[in-house]
């Protein structure tokens, strides 16, 4: 009873896969298509090349009918000259298909990453907040490296063998239909087999470009979080954890390999029946005197020639799927929604004094639960504003409003009195500057990574603001100074150093807001008081809001917002707060006032 019901949903599975991959293929051809002059050379040549190929059995053919069985020597090493000929031109050839295909490839592939890349900037930052970053940066390495081989070689491959199949089959019907039918009749088994493997095939490889994406995420994020792994001891965790992906990728490349290791297989048979097929009915054929011995070596080297591009284009089918795989997983990240465009007629702002107003908004990460309820505050313009509360208390989360990284579901933020959905992103961050806890640094030199606060600052702005960021003196003492260069995320240099930096960073941008999330971690107190010195400078005058940790920040704050569940329970001055005897109280005496001491 079930079994109809599974083969038709089968047959509809196997519908929409055909489907999804004519759709790959049509994406696939959009890029492929500027290099249309050249894939037109590359299909000329291949044209060329399997034309010579059937013409060099031919040639062999008929100089056995007319030269060797018949024993004359005159034309016979014309016959010789003109195969060296064919053989040569066939080289040059397909030496020129696939050159013009690499150079049509490399292009395609070019043009594909950087599409990209540049894609991966223009996504919301929810988009990155939900993946591992390994997983992706398989798709833009392993993936497109995947699609570039087979642009490589599939498409030379598919026509040539196509091209090669048809020639063989009008030559082979023209010397005799009767041994043309007993060399196809193999063809109908090829099918049948092909689609059985290849019906098993693509789920495999589609499986084990999932496990290899899944399997980068945990390496890189195992990577970069070595340091927890051994503070915590869980080597064994991660090892065994590791062991179980790896099974799982084994098991996928395992049956994928084995399915499609079955084709050559297949084929190696069916190619030697035919030739068995061939050289039987053939040699009847022959003694009967019904075709000549020419002929039956014309059909021999062609049944090989039509079974190697049979061979080929089952290969190839492989690759092809492994590709439209990774295809699919690139044109998956192509239609992910991009952050939202700004607002038409949106403005930008040269110059902004920092005021900030809040005014009753919600928002919602799942569009479950909200994050932060009905939040309203002004801040003027230069004022310090410290935010505190209980973990989850929704702190990062308005500095994320902010910062437009997400806009609120119902509510408003002004900035100088303009409604911040109505400034353009870009124009908004480019008067904001970020110093968070964990600093990134990128790999370069220091001189640069305090530049990327803003691109276009001289050498005097960089080494003034590492000046006021207390950050001068250890970077003189460095070997190369302001061009030493930093590993990647800054290895080499030390916890606070590279906070002092993330300050000359903010300091070179000038921004009018600054955001601050006040690292938690244990510096050296020399450190510590270079760094609190640096921040009083870099705060002065500016609009700050400040995630605050430490007790000193808190207590010269303006203002400081109490949040407890996405809520301001409590607003104003470390001294009126406390006298209030409310959350706030309770928080700095049993909390905050102990981290201190601590
Ligand atoms: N990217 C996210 N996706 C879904 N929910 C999130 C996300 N980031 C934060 N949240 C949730 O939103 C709420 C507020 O989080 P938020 O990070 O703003 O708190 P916080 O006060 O900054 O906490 P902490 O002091 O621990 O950093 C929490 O319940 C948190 O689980």
């Amino acid at each position: 009873m079930l079994r109809p019901r599974h083969s038709t949903m089968a047959t509809v599975g196997q519908k929409q896969q055909a489907k999804d991959n004519i759709g790959t293929l049509k994406r696939l051809w959009s890029f492929l298509s500027p290099q249309k002059g050249w894939l037109i050379a590359v299909v000329a040549m291949v044209i060329i090349s399997s034309c010579l190929s059937l013409l060099g059995p031919y040639v062999v053919g008929r100089a056995i009918d007319a030269y060797i069985v018949t024993k004359r020597m005159d034309g016979f090493f014309l016959v010789v000259a003109l195969l060296l000929f064919i053989y040569a031109s066939l080289s040059v050839s397909t030496f020129l298909q696939s050159y013009w295909m690499i150079r049509v490839a490399q292009k395609t592939i070019y043009a594909i990453r950087q599409q990209l890349f540049r894609h991966f900037h223009e996504l919301p930052i929810s988009f990155f907040d939900k993946r591992q970053q390994g997983e992706l940066m398989s798709r833009i390495t392993n993936d497109i490296e995947n699609m570039s081989q087979t642009f490589n070689s599939t498409v030379i491959q598919v026509i040539s063998s196509t091209l090669t199949l048809v020639g063989a089959i009008c030559v082979m019907l023209w010397l005799s239909p009767l041994l043309t039918f007993v060399t196809l009749l193999v063809v109908p088994l090829m099918y049948i087999g092909m689609r059985w493997i290849t019906n098993r095939t693509q789920k495999r490889f589609r499986e084990q470009q999932r496990c290899l994406g899944e399997m980068n995420g945990f390496i890189e994020e195992v990577i970069s979080g070595q340091k927890i792994v051994k503070m915590f001891a869980q080597e064994r965790r991660v090892i065994d954890e590791f062991l179980r992906k790896n099974e799982t990728l084994k098991q996928a490349g395992f049956w994928a390999q084995t399915y499609s290791g079955f084709i050559p297989k297949l084929m190696n048979f069916l190619n030697n029946l035919s030739f068995a097929l061939i050289a039987g009915v053939g040699g009847i054929l022959a003694l009967k005197g019904m075709i000549s011995i020419g002929v039956i070596v014309v059909f021999a080297e062609y049944a090989r020639q039509f079974t190697r591009p049979l061979n080929d284009l089952a290969n190839q089918w492989n690759t092809l799927l492994s590709a439209l795989a990774g295809a699919e997983r690139v044109f998956e990240i192509f239609d992910m929604e991009k952050e939202e465009q700004d607002e038409t007629g949106a403005i930008s702002l040269d110059y902004i004094q920092g005021k900030v107003e809040f005014d009753h908004v919600v928002f919602s990460y799942d569009k479950k639960q909200d994050a932060i309820r009905d939040v309203s505050f002004s801040v003027s313009p230069g004022e310090t504003v410290a935010l505190v509360g209980p973990t989850g208390a929704g702190k990062t989360t308005i500095l994320q409003l902010l910062a437009r990284f997400y806009d609120p579901d119902r509510g408003h933020i002004f900035i100088d009195g303009h409604d911040s959905r109505s400034i353009k992103r870009a124009s908004l961050r480019a008067h904001m500057a970020f110093v968070l806890q964990d600093t990134f640094l990128f790999e370069g030199t220091i001189r640069d990574n305090i530049r990327y606060g803003k691109l276009d600052a001289s050498d005097e702005e960089v080494e003034r603001a590492a000046k006021w960021a207390n950050a001068h003196s250890f970077i003189m003492k460095l070997p190369n100074g302001y061009d030493t260069v930093l590993k990647q995320d800054g290895g080499g240099i030390s916890q606070g150093q590279r906070q002092l930096l993330a300050i000359a960073r903010a300091m070179v941008a000038n921004p009018s807001i600054l955001i601050l999330d006040e690292a938690t971690s244990n510096i050296d107190t020399v450190t510590e008081m270079k760094i609190q010195e640096a921040l009083e400078r870099l705060m002065k005058g500016r609009t700050c809001f400040v995630i605050a940790h430490r007790l000193n920040t808190i207590q010269n704050a303006d203002r400081i917002l109490v949040l407890n569940e996405g809520k301001i329970i409590e607003q104003g001055t470390h001294e009126s707060l406390l006298e209030a005897k409310g959350f706030y109280y309770d928080l700095y005496h049993h909390h905050l006032q102990k981290e201190e001491v601590s």
